[in-house]
């Protein structure tokens, strides 16, 4: 209320230009993702932006899991252990290189519940806040990346991330300072993926 300066572009407030950081963001590769990560501060500034999420019911269907530091590299020295002992061991224990580089990895982990809001909801919010921690961390100058990968899957994986039953794993979203520009991709053209409905179809259906 009587803040004049509300409407004005962001870039002109001085905070960062929302739809530059929409239009351009990329994943920069896993492998790609340096010291420095955030710092605490940064990091609970991260995660409060992040939960700013759409969340059907208020049901809060997910949770943090903060990987750093030494806790990450004794996680992906056990996950290492694990891809050992998989056929596909060589292209398992390159996934687990993409957590054990860049210096912060937060997991995001689906909680949905049965009852009153669909689960499909409540998984939709968990990715929700995956793309929340990505955009957050791009916000603050960091790259990011999100990945699952076997790990998010394994059994014995899962026990070394306190997963209970009902949870599972949304994404990986690995954080650090890129040290190479993120690749290009093709994007879809818009009319590719977009319907516009019109009156005539929906009085045939
Ligand atoms: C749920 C989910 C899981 C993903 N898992 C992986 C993964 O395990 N490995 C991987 O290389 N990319 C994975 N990706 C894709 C990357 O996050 C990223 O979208 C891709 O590298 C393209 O980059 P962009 O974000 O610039 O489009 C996943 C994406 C989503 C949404």
């Amino acid at each position: 209320m009587g803040d004049e300066t509300t409407c004005a572009p962001a870039a002109e407030r001085g905070g960062i230009d929302m739809m530059a950081l929409l239009s351009a963001r990329r994943s920069p590769p896993a492998l790609s993702l340096s010291t420095p990560g955030p710092d605490a501060a940064q990091l609970s500034i991260l995660l409060g932006a992040a939960l700013r999420v759409p969340d059907h019911g208020r049901m809060s269907p997910w949770r943090f899991i903060i990987l750093e530091g030494a806790a990450k590299d004794a996680l992906a020295d056990r996950l290492d252990l694990l891809a050992g002992e998989r056929e596909d061991a060589m292209k398992a224990r390159a996934g687990i290189k993409k957590l054990r580089t860049p210096p912060l990895a937060i997991a995001v982990a689906s909680c949905a519940v049965e009852g009153r809001i669909p689960e499909w909801e409540q998984i939709l919010s968990a990715g929700a806040l995956c793309q929340n921690v990505l955009l957050a961390a791009t916000a603050l100058g960091f790259g990011g990346n999100w990945v699952t990968g076997w790990y998010a899957y394994d059994e014995r994986a899962r026990a070394m991330l306190g997963l209970g039953a009902g949870e599972r794993i949304a994404g990986f979203i690995l954080i650090g300072t890129p040290l190479e520009s993120a690749p290009e991709r093709p994007r879809p053209a818009i009319e590719a993926v977009t319907t516009w409905l019109d009156a005539a179809s929906i009085a045939a259906a």
